[in-house]
């Protein structure tokens, strides 16, 4: 058997290729020369598997898609109160390249605006001695997350300098606010290349699932960021990701997302895949209007929404018996917050007594720190009540299961029930 993954992303492919609307950016004379039509659609799971179809070995240049991943490491290198100091969270809902900064601070609202992520490109190649330091430093760090060394296209690069002149009047800004102390033409320059650097929409979906997998790349299993940096690279991407158009975005596709003007269009759905579109027709906004009506298609054929949940939390029972023998409780799926809330309401209604009470977490496959946390209060205080715990839990949901006082349930197994 063949897996019918590669079959549906044909199709979405045919689908979308069918929709001519929008326009190749044309103030990059290098990008203004692409090809309107090529397409390809990419998606890689948190476990490895890449799938992609179309166009899918042509290379483009990277562009804003570059900006969260660069966020990312100036976070992962200095730390969340060196960036913060100098790069807001807010959405901004202006366009890319807008000349604003906050009012107060001066901070550019977010690293997903051009102003912003010359801050975070800055703050990330800080070290380095020149603009080709810069882009090797961001070039290396790129490929970390691809899997595979990548490379500036310097024909993008040189093309793109000739026309940075709202770039460059950005970093003017932001050096007479003293945003950046370093020679705003070098940061630019750097900037640029970071924008140039060539991927494919394989590469982007791999780099996009190393997001979606707490900063982990599913292929080479290197930890690239931390758990704590890549959630908050999803949530200024949640929020700014797609410029002015970040809200109806966040309502019609809910996956964290980063556009960019050569066409490139990525999505990450946080524990589950990251996904990417490229294709260079681009909305009035400076997004791929085909990579927007694919990436609506996905979310609502898969049920990607963010805000759309799976299940009901009280499925977590799934049986409850009692006889004399005591209490027996079967518990199944994912033990979350709101889950160990329905139990700990239920446990609530058994009266003090020594009537045994059994928990069987072998159909439990998701047990969080705070569902770890809430079983064994509500296990510490039946036992106060009088009530002998025991626990069947062979696959260790709850390692070292120490009810506080530093004694344990009484551990059982299957059959001696
Ligand atoms: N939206 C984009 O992709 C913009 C990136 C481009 N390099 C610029 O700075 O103008």
């Amino acid at each position: 058997m063949r897996t019918p993954v590669p079959d549906y992303l044909q199709e979405l492919l045919e689908n979308i290729m069918t929709d001519s609307a929008g326009q190749v950016a044309d103030y990059i004379p290098a990008l203004a020369a692409a090809p309107p039509d090529q397409c390809a659609i990419a998606v890689s799971t948190v476990h490895g598997n890449t799938y992609s179809v179309g166009d899918d070995s042509v290379e483009f240049s990277i562009q804003s898609v570059s900006k969260p991943f660069v966020y990312a490491a100036a976070l992962e290198g200095l730390g969340f109160e060196a960036v913060d100091q100098k790069l807001g969270v807010e959405p901004s809902g202006e366009a890319f390249d807008e000349l604003s900064l906050e009012a107060e601070t001066h901070r550019p609202k977010n690293a997903m605006i051009n102003a912003g992520a010359i801050v975070a490109h800055n703050l990330f190649t800080i070290a380095s001695n020149d603009h080709s330091e810069r882009a090797d430093a961001v070039t290396a760090f790129l490929s970390r997350l691809a899997g595979r060394d990548l490379h500036v296209d310097d024909e993008v690069f040189q093309s793109e300098m000739e026309t940075a002149h709202r770039n460059l009047a950005i970093a003017h800004m932001l050096r007479t606010y003293g945003v950046i102390t370093e020679e705003p033409h070098d940061v630019v320059r750097g900037y640029t290349a970071q924008c140039s650097v060539s991927v494919t929409v394989r590469d982007l979906a791999m780099m996009a699932a190393t997001l979606a997998d707490r900063g982990r790349q599913p292929i080479t299993g290197e930890q690239v960021v931390a758990p704590h940096v890549a959630r908050r690279t999803l949530s200024v991407m949640a929020a700014a990701g797609m410029y002015d158009g970040a809200g109806s975005w966040l309502t019609a596709v809910g996956i964290p997302a980063k556009s960019g003007v050569s066409g490139g269009l990525i999505g990450s759905l946080p524990g589950q895949v990251g996904a990417a579109v490229f294709a260079p027709r681009l909305d009035e906004q400076g997004n791929s209007a085909r990579g927007i009506r694919a990436f609506s298609r996905l979310s609502a054929d898969m049920g990607m929404h963010l805000f759309d949940p799976e299940s009901r939390t009280d499925s977590v029972v799934r049986e409850w018996s009692e006889s004399r023998d005591g209490i027996e409780i079967r518990l199944q799926e994912e033990l979350r917050f709101t889950g160990a809330e329905f139990l700990l309401s239920r446990l609530e209604q058994i009266p003090e007594g020594h009537s045994r009470v059994l928990f069987d977490l072998s159909n439990v496959h998701v047990m969080t720190d705070v569902g770890r946390r809430m079983l064994l209060e509500g296990m510490r205080r039946l036992r106060l009540d009088g009530h002998p715990i025991q626990l069947h839990d062979p696959q260790s949901r709850l390692p070292e299961p120490d009810l506080g006082d530093g004694s344990m349930p009484d551990l059982v197994e299957e059959e001696n029930r």
